[in-house]
């Protein structure tokens, strides 16, 4: 009799789990896509250092066409140069500051129409809202955010008149505290949440023309940027962000370019971000209906887990705000 009855609903559950499958992939939308990149022209921001440099190294040795801009020109150059002795392939650079509309206009222009657009270029100053400088929390939201959209806004007409009209594809770096707040990252959090809120956006409007937008959610990753923070980070940020592991420049890029060319909406990089993007999917597009399945099983018990995390991150700031006393 039990033994029947563990049959039934063994039976049962297969069977639901079955129909959420076939439902799912009915449903989600937009549908997947491919995007190649050999041949293609990739242009990235922020390409002369960290992730950005290490995205453009393994572009380049995939045949891609790549452009970087950064501001620094003697680092772009540095970056030209050390493509060109690993890969053999020459890369065109572009200096200007993202904050600057019409520079990013000409730079775009210049480097002619973009098939895949990595908006990468980043700013982080941890500190405490209350001790902040107002100039520091402009500077990471006009670089962050505001660059983002002037990269965007100018790179859509020749997106939109790209020579082959295959799947184009517009990414965005955001980080995991685009994912979740984290002490000390009031600004630059708020930036990086932005980005969520625009590329969702932008993704309905652009499905049309075939481009399809990513947005990439690393951990601490060990670059020229994130060595300039550690000099500055309040002890309770690297706490609390040493929950996610760290990662490697080339490690994170792999990622990205992998996510990109599979047309995935959301890029996890490491262990820990594939379950925090799971826990905050919301209402994020998702294209393969195995990770929507994922989802849709893994909700409830990811927020029980999410929780832990809050209580053991504020467990940390009692703790360290009791030894500071
Ligand atoms: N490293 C980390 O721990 C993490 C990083 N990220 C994100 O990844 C991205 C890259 O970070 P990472 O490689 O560490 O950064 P780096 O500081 O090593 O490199 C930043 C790049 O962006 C360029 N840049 C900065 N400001 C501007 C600007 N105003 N206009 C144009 N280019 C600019 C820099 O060149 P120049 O100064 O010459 O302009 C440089 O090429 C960022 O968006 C960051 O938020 C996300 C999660 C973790
Ligand atoms: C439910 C499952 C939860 C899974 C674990 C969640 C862990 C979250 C940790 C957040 C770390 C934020 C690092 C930001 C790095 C960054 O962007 C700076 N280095 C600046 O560049």
């Amino acid at each position: 009799m039990a033994d029947l009855s563990i049959a039934f609903f063994s039976l049962l559950l297969l069977f639901f789990s079955l129909s959420l499958l076939v439902f799912l992939a009915f449903i989600v939308r937009p549908r997947p896509v491919k995007v190649p990149i050999k041949n293609r022209h990739v242009f990235i921001t922020g390409g002369s250092s960290g992730i950005g440099l290490a995205l453009a190294q393994q572009a380049a040795s995939e045949g891609a066409k790549v452009s970087i801009l950064a501001r620094n020109t003697g680092r772009l150059e540095d970056a030209k140069e050390s493509i060109r002795l690993s890969t053999g392939r020459d890369v065109a650079i572009f200096s200007a500051d993202v904050r600057d509309y019409e520079a990013v206009k000409k730079a775009v222009e210049e480097a002619g129409p973009i098939d895949v657009l990595v908006c990468n270029q980043g700013v982080f100053v941890p500190q405490e809202l209350e001790t902040q400088d107002i100039e520091e929390i402009k500077f990471m939201i006009d670089v962050n955010l505001t660059g983002t959209f002037h990269l965007i806004k100018a790179a859509l007409p020749g997106m939109k008149n790209r020579a082959d009209r295959g799947p184009g594809s517009i990414a965005i770096m955001s980080s995991q505290a685009g994912q979740v707040g984290i002490y000390g990252y009031t600004a630059y959090s708020a930036s990086k949440f932005g980005l969520k809120g625009l590329a969702e956006a932008l993704q309905q409007e652009v499905i049309g023309e075939n481009i399809h937008v990513s947005l990439i959610f690393p951990p601490d990753t060990e670059t020229p940027g994130f060595a300039e923070e550690n000099k500055r980070r309040p002890q309770l940020t690297s706490i609390l962000a040493a929950s996610s592991g760290s990662m490697k420049a080339d490690e994170v890029a792999k990622k990205a370019l992998n996510g990109l060319k599979s047309g995935n909406f959301i890029v996890p990089c490491n262990f820990e971000g594939f379950f925090l993007s799971i826990a905050t999917a919301g209402l994020s597009p998702q294209r393969s209906f195995l990770m929507a399945f994922i989802e849709v099983i893994a909700a409830g018990i990811l927020r029980v887990v999410g929780l832990c995390f809050q209580w053991n991150w504020y467990g940390s700031i009692d703790k360290f705000l009791e030894e500071r006393k």
